[in-house]
């Protein structure tokens, strides 16, 4: 079954800490937090998870495959080798929004983000035994056709900006309010989004909407596996194949019984 663990990241009491004693540099907020980002990918990565920067000062990963030590040997090593110190909460459900909406109950729960003395949470359970090796995540690898001859190679970085933003834009408030999905930005025209068990016509829905709301046309490769790493990868060939055969939606293998649909 589809069944993902996400984990929200936070960064404790970073607003009060960004203006004390008065306000810092902002290059040097934008490194720290694109570093901290690098070591969360590099962490949960190398853990066959998968982290997605949002907002920076909190950060959203799935992370089927991490348990309770994972969680905790991240945030030693944060808090070791950063100024600031992360909170981290976890959530588990067939339908993503719900499972970050308990990942983010739990530091809810434990204080304000801003609270300076709520640091280094750590909340909510972890998938094992049984129902671990019997859950799979579905991730969902979009991409923009021709994003380059359409825009990069016409159009100014900032224009071009503008097409992709508002087809991610389109993109991730449809499959959040019509499937619970979450879709990321990752850089270039990708989006990825972490999906609960959809099949080929729920996506090519998706990408029609997309088409006709923002003019962005897109197409979509969706791996189903045991662990982000697997299914990213998986997802990643079928977009291959929609570009081998011209087709809108590849999935690497049928969701619940249904037919691996190609459009
Ligand atoms: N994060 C991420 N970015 C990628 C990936 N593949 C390509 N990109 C980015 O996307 C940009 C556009 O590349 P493509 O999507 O291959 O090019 P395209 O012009 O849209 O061509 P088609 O996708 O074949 O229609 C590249 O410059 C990269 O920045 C990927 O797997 N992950």
């Amino acid at each position: 079954m589809t069944n993902s663990q996400l984990t929200l990241v936070q960064i404790d009491n970073y607003g009060p800490w960004t203006v004390t004693p008065e306000p810092r540099r902002e290059m040097d907020l934008q490194t720290l937090q694109s570093r901290l980002f690098a070591d969360l990918a590099q962490f949960v990565g190398s853990r066959d998870g998968y982290v997605f920067f949002t907002r920076f000062d909190n950060m959203v990963a799935i992370t089927n495959g991490l348990d309770a030590d994972d969680h905790r040997l991240l945030q030693e090593s944060i808090g070791n080798r950063y100024p600031v110190t992360i909170s981290l909460g976890t959530g588990i459900d067939a339908s993503p929004v719900e499972a970050l909406e308990t990942a983010t109950a739990g530091l809810q729960h434990a204080g304000s983000a801003q609270d300076g003395d709520r640091r280094e949470v750590l909340s909510g359970g972890y998938l094992s035994g049984p129902e671990r090796t019997s859950s799979d995540v579905q991730i969902a690898h979009f991409d923009v056709n021709d994003a380059t001859g359409k825009y990069t190679d016409q159009l100014n970085e900032f224009d071009s900006f503008i097409q992709i933003e508002q087809g991610y834009a389109t993109l991730m408030r449809y499959l959040r309010e019509e499937y619970g999905a979450l879709s990321f930005f990752v850089g270039g025209d990708n989006i990825i989004s972490i999906c609960p068990a959809m099949d080929a016509a729920d996506y090519r829905d998706a990408i029609d909407h997309v088409e006709a709301e923002a003019g962005v046309e897109l197409k979509v490769g969706v791996g189903i596996a045991a662990d982000p790493h697997t299914a990213g990868m998986d997802a990643k060939h079928a977009l291959e194949t929609c570009r081998h055969e011209g087709t809108v939606v590849e999935l690497s293998r049928p969701v619940d019984g249904v037919e691996v649909a190609t459009d």
